[in-house]
Formats: C-alpha cells, sequence, structure tokens
C-alpha cells in the first residue's frame, strides 16, 4: 500500500508535485498516467525515499521507504534501467544485490527465470538491448519478492511478447495479493492491465479511479452506424453538437447523439439501418479529454495527440463521408 498526503515537490520555482494525496492499494495494478513533465516520476522517486518531499509525506506498507529495514523486500521498483554496472553480468549483478540485502542466491536464479535473462544472464549487462535491460531492472525489482512494486514505464523498449509478459505479470503480481503501481504512455497497455487509474497533470491529481469509472465519465460516446442509407441519414442526424465521421463507404460513427434517436430518425425516414452500435470512449479518449488542459509540452503539427483520422462536420454542413481513408477513431 502506498499512502501519500499532500505530497509536493519543488525545484527552484517550479512546482513538479503540488501537494497530491492518494492511496495505492494492495491487489490492484494501478495505472499511473500524466503527460510528459505531469509529476510521475518525481512522485515515483519520492515514494523510494530518492527524491525529499518539500512537503507533505508518503508511505509504503505503513513507513517511509528510508525506514524500513529490509527495503527490497517492501517494495521493488524499477525507475531507471540504466543504473547497472556495465562491466558486469546480469547474473553478477543480481547476485551482488541479493547478497548486500540478505536476499538467497536462490532467489537470483528465479528472477532470471521470471524475466527470461536465462540465455544471457552470464553476458555483460553493458550489450544489452533496451529491452534486455528492462526485463534486468524488472528483475531487480522482483528479487526481494516485494509486497509492492512501482515500475516506471516497465514495456518501454519491450517487443510485443515483452509487452504480453509484463502485463500478465504486473496482473499476477496484484492477484497475489500485491500492490503493483505502474507509469505508462500507452493508454491501450494501461486499459488492458490496469484495475485502477491515478492520472496526474501539472503536478495535481486529475482523476482517482477505476478504469471503467474513468472511461464512463468521459463525454467522448459514440455510436457506430451502418446503412446502405449512410449519406442520407448522416445529413438528417446532423446538427448542433453532433459529429459525424465516416472511415469507409456505408459506416457512420456519431458522436453526440445517442442510439435511439438515430433508431427513431432512420425509421421516421424509412431508412435501412444494418448496424446501431453504442461505442463506449476508450481509456485514451478519456484521457485525452481530462489531460487536454494540462499538456505542457505541445507538438505544433495541428493534430493533438495524434488522433485518428476524424473529419467532423460542421453545424448544419452537409458531413464528409469520404470514400475509404485508413481506420477510424477505434
Ligand atoms: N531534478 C530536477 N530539477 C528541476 N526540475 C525537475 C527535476 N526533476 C523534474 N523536474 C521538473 O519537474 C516536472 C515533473 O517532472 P517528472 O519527471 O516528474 O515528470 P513525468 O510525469 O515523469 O514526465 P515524463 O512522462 O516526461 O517522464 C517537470 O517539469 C520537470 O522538468
Amino acid at each position: 500500500m502506498i499512502e501519500a498526503h499532500g505530497l509536493t515537490k519543488r525545484y527552484g520555482p517550479k512546482t513538479a508535485v503540488d501537494g497530491i494525496s492518494f492511496t495505492v492499494r494492495p491487489g490492484t495494478v494501478t495505472g499511473f498516467l500524466g503527460p510528459n513533465g505531469a509529476g510521475k516520476s518525481t512522485t515515483m522517486r519520492m515514494i523510494m525515499g530518492l527524491d525529499r518531499p518539500t512537503a507533505g509525506t508518503v508511505i509504503v506498507n505503513g513507513k517511509p521507504y528510508a525506514q524500513h529495514r529490509s527495503p527490497l523486500t517492501e517494495v521493488g521498483a524499477l525507475l531507471e534501467a540504466k543504473a547497472v554496472h556495465t562491466g558486469r553480468s546480469a547474473y553478477n549483478h543480481l547476485r551482488a544485490l541479493a547478497a548486500t540485502h540478505g536476499i538467497p542466491t536462490s532467489r537470483v536464479g528465479d528472477v532470471i527465470e521470471m524475466t527470461g535473462l536465462q540465455a544471457v544472464a552470464k553476458k555483460r549487462v553493458g550489450g544489452f538491448s533496451l529491452g534486455m535491460g528492462q526485463r534486468l531492472g524488472i528483475a531487480v525489482a522482483l528479487l526481494g519478492d516485494p509486497k509492492t512494486l512501482i515500475l516506471d514505464e516497465p514495456v518501454n523498449g519491450l517487443d510485443p511478447e515483452g509487452v504480453l509478459w509484463v502485463r500478465n505479470l504486473a496482473k499476477f503480481l496484484a492477484s497475489e495479493g500485491r500492490t503493483v503501481f505502474l507509469s505508462s504512455h500507452l493508454m491501450s497497455e494501461v486499459a488492458q492491465t490496469a484495475d485502477r487509474v491515478l492520472v496526474i497533470g501539472r503536478g495535481k491529481i486529475l482523476a482517482d479511479a477505476s478504469v471503467q469509472e474513468f472511461v464512463d465519465g468521459s463525454s467522448q460516446k459514440s455510436v457506430k452506424v451502418r446503412s446502405p442509407q449512410a449519406a442520407r441519414l448522416a445529413e438528417l442526424v446532423t446538427g448542433d453538437g453532433v459529429t459525424i465521421t465516416s472511415s469507409e463507404p456505408g459506416l457512420l460513427d456519431v458522436a453526440g447523439s445517442d442510439a435511439a434517436s438515430i433508431g427513431e430518425t432512420a425509421a421516421a425516414n424509412g431508412i435501412v439501418l444494418h448496424e446501431l452500435t453504442p461505442v463506449t470512449s476508450t481509456l485514451e479518449q478519456a484521457y485525452m479529454e481530462l489531460t487536454a488542459e494540462s499538456v505542457e509540452y505541445h507538438a505544433s503539427t495541428g493534430q493533438e495527440g495524434g488522433a485518428a483520422t476524424t473529419s467532423p462536420a460542421e453545424p448544419g454542413a452537409a458531413p464528409a463521408v469520404p470514400a475509404a481513408p485508413e481506420g477510424g477513431a477505434r
């Protein structure tokens, strides 16, 4: 369990973390989300006692990290996968850590196996790929069989098999009753891994909810409509607050209306429907909506967040129903 109260970190005039309070509970995977520079790493570093809070407190499993007699058995962390003696083998690195923390050497073999590092365990860490380094960092985090895991961008650099492995590992560790707190910029990954999300923006908590509650709270709901008379239906449905996009002929993605009224409009006008499906937001959409105001570092491409192709219809204007560009918003 991680408990923060009024946690604050200032670097000179910059307030990186601004009086946040939250609890990360055991038995769940909690995703820690936020734009670049939001304060995620700073928060994780304060949890691990690597940065001193300017104000407030944070405790892990009941105590500040530094006060645990055997911290590696309480909290395992992957913060930066680089701080390793590059001349040492993975095995020797883990063995040295185990020795200095009173962890039996047999555990080294266990974590090497858990992280799939058997084939490279005797090789110099300096020659490791980003993904291998990341696996080694996770092996270090698991070494003390800790009750709480803090993983900063754990899937960074991993191949698809590695991403799947981290997802299953995080869920498994939580199912054993451990606290798993992980940051990621990959919303689809968080959606598949986390039970809860803690969203931070400009150092403040923007959301602390289950993934389901968070997604349900988004206003970005839409309805997928398939009809041989899609263009006609689009003209009838369009109006104030209704945005229609289309990624293929005969298919409409209608935001700002609901299935019942679209179905009624279709029936009243003798329009045949082949599909009428309410589509809930994705975690990514809910996240983009929530953090839009908090993004500190904007790219100037005009395509916020790289969202998929949309062609919002102007109220009153005939909606665009293009031929078949690449995939729609979901
Ligand atoms: N040692 C430091 N000195 C000065 N400013 C810092 C320091 N560490 C972090 N900051 C600033 O604090 C803010 C929060 O940074 P932090 O690294 O915690 O964000 P983050 O959410 O982890 O970002 P990212 O997603 O890019 O990793 C940023 O504005 C950053 O520039």
